[in-house]
């Protein structure tokens, strides 16, 4: 299987019940009811079960960035095995490329500030992040419920936002496509999103993030 993105892309757009967002500026796509609710169920109740406090990459000092919890979600459960196996069919992308499964979880008042999923080139935390298994490609995010008041994606460079819908699909190339010749293109910084503020509720949603090279922990 290819790690080329335009190919992802392409698979993506030839998937029925795939909504490619209208904008040049980055490749993302939606697809309502991709996660049956038994197993948005199930896997809400793992990420209860296992959840720590969120952590951030190239930390600006700000404690209040990234409020939320993550689990890790472990991959010889049945469910994250299900959820994994829809993921592959769906962008193609050789699993050997990902990385483990998460979940995060957002109580009232939590967010996630804008930021990019990609490691900043030249940042403080960019080789240790992105040594071994190079920087992010697509990511992946699944919402898991429906979500009383907040808790959108906003991503303000393409004035998009995104109402969770539990089972809605959201995934994005980090980079931009490729020009003619290139096998991948630079990061695109027009892909910057905030999770953000829960008003009322919780918010569950997984996270599949993909590397340029195969995941080596
Ligand atoms: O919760 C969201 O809406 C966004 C989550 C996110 O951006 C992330 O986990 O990287
Ligand atoms: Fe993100």
């Amino acid at each position: 299987m290819s790690m080329m993105s335009d190919s992802v892309a392409a698979r993506l757009a030839a998937t029925k019940a795939m909504q490619r967002v209208p904008t040049a500026k980055a490749e993302i796509f939606q697809q309502r009811g991709f996660v049956a609710k038994p197993l948005a169920e199930a896997l809400i109740a793992l990420i209860d079960a296992g959840r720590r406090p969120s952590t951030i990459a190239d930390d600006n000092g700000d404690a209040a960035f990234r409020t939320s919890e993550t689990c890790d979600l472990a991959a010889h459960l049945a469910e994250v095995q299900a959820i994994e196996a829809l993921l592959t069919t769906l962008s193609g992308i050789d699993p050997a490329y990902g990385e483990p499964l998460q979940g995060q979880r957002y109580a009232k008042g939590q967010e996630f500030k804008p930021h990019t999923d990609y490691f900043t080139p030249g940042g403080r935390d960019y080789d240790r992040y992105c040594a071994l298994s190079g920087n992010r490609t697509w990511t992946f995010m699944v919402y898991l419920n429906d979500v009383e008041a907040g808790g959108a994606t906003r991503f303000k460079a393409l004035d998009k936002t995104f109402q969770p819908e539990a089972g809605k699909l959201l995934c994005w190339n980090n980079r931009h496509a490729p020009a003619s010749g290139e096998t991948v293109g630079g990061v695109n910084p027009a892909t910057i999103h905030h999770g953000m503020k829960v008003r009322q509720g919780v918010k569950y949603v997984i996270t599949k993030w993909y590397r340029e090279r195969p995941w080596q922990g």
